[in-house]
């Protein structure tokens, strides 16, 4: 059994490792900072990104990338979308990389592909429903590694299955991913229906026409239905949209309060995506509503008003007309 580096020392990343770590595997946390890996080996707690944690005995931590891979057959890469490109430029090409974050690449498309322009051939994504918070307590979840490299997919699904985290494999990258990435919008709208008191029918509402711009994106994309309805799609939509836990809807609650979207500092990945997907469907002639009126509300461009007006006063249509 090869090691096994996790590459950024985040709330999801420590939590993949503490779990890869209790299922016996020989892991390495990567940190960027120094000072992070110090505080790291000295108190055995990630208390700024996943306070209440024991990290286990054997995990081991380091700030150098090279010492992290040594050996490694893959790696997960577990920072913010907009670190990944400079992290996967450090990498040598012949690791597989198992893309963690719920983010885009800065042209707008899927990080999967943006590896693959770099050279690497052995590229999967892992998405799902899964809250830092609850995988780091060992509580009992489930989650999607694709790839259409199969090998590396059962690879994964070795390394992370344990009784608490059931792992399937899929052969649909494009679809795991962009699941996670859209539902992240969505979760930043349902944040803004509870921050505005819009109420239960709003938010059931938002979230069923969310999945509905979900499908119509994903399938763009050249997704499988199938994929929209799994773990890494509605599954993630309704953990997420309805979370106490998550950052991107906590962060739309405190921008319809008119409070900081982030003030532990944490990364809120929907904030980014919105933007950039607003731009895509732009560009594309694309009709994403939700992403639109999420994008121009978050960025300040339109009051909360005026982005929930833009949802509700559209035309007329049949229900199942898109
Ligand atoms: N937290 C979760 O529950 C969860 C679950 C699934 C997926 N994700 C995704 O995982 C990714 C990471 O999220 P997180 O929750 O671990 O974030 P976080 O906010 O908890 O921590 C981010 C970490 O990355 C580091 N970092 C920031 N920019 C970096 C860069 N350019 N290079 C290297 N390191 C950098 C920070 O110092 C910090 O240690 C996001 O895309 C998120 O959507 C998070
Ligand atoms: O806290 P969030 O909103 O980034 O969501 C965390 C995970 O993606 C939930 O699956």
């Amino acid at each position: 059994m090869s090691v096994l580096p996790v590459l950024g020392a985040g709330g999801w990343g420590t939590a993949l490792a503490v779990g890869a770590a209790r299922n016996g595997r020989d892991v390495t946390l990567w940190a960027r900072r120094p000072e992070l890996v110090t505080e790291l080996e000295r108190t055995r707690v990630n208390a700024d990104y996943l306070p209440g944690v024991v990290l286990p005995e054997g995990l081991r931590f380091t700030a150098d990338l090279g010492e992290a891979i040594r050996g490694a057959d893959f790696a997960l890469i577990v920072v913010p979308s907009v670190g990944v490109p400079p992290l996967l430029e450090q990498l040598p090409r012949e690791l597989g990389v198992v893309l963690c974050a719920k983010g885009l690449a800065p042209d707008g498309g899927p990080l999967t592909g943006l590896a693959r322009e770099l050279g690497f051939a052995r590229v999967a994504v892992l998405s799902g429903p899964n809250h830092a918070e609850e995988i780091g307590r060992g509580l009992p979840a489930a989650t999607v590694v694709a790839s259409a490299d199969q090998p590396l997919a059962l690879a994964v699904q070795s390394a992370l299955m344990s009784p608490a985290l059931r792992v399937y494999t899929s052969a649909d990258e494009v679809g795991v991913e962009l699941g996670g990435v859209l539902k992240n919008v969505m979760a930043l709208a349902a944040g803004l229906v509870d921050g505005l008191e819009l109420g239960d029918n709003a938010k059931a509402a938002l979230i069923t026409r969310g999945l509905r711009e979900m499908r119509r994106y994903l399938l763009a994309l050249g997704a499988q239905e199938d994929t929209v309805y799994g773990l890494s799609g509605l599954g993630d939509l309704v953990a997420t949209a309805t979370s106490r836990h998550s950052r991107n809807r906590a962060a739309g609650e405190a921008i319809a309060r008119g409070q900081h979207p982030s003030p532990g500092g944490q990364v809120v990945e929907g904030l980014r995506t919105a933007g950039l997907l607003d731009a895509w469907a732009t560009a594309h002639g694309h009709d994403l509503p939700i992403v639109r009126a999420v994008a121009r509300v978050t960025s300040g461009e339109w009051a909360p008003g005026v982005g929930v007006a833009s949802l509700m006063e559209r035309d007329a249509k049949a229900e199942e007309h898109g």
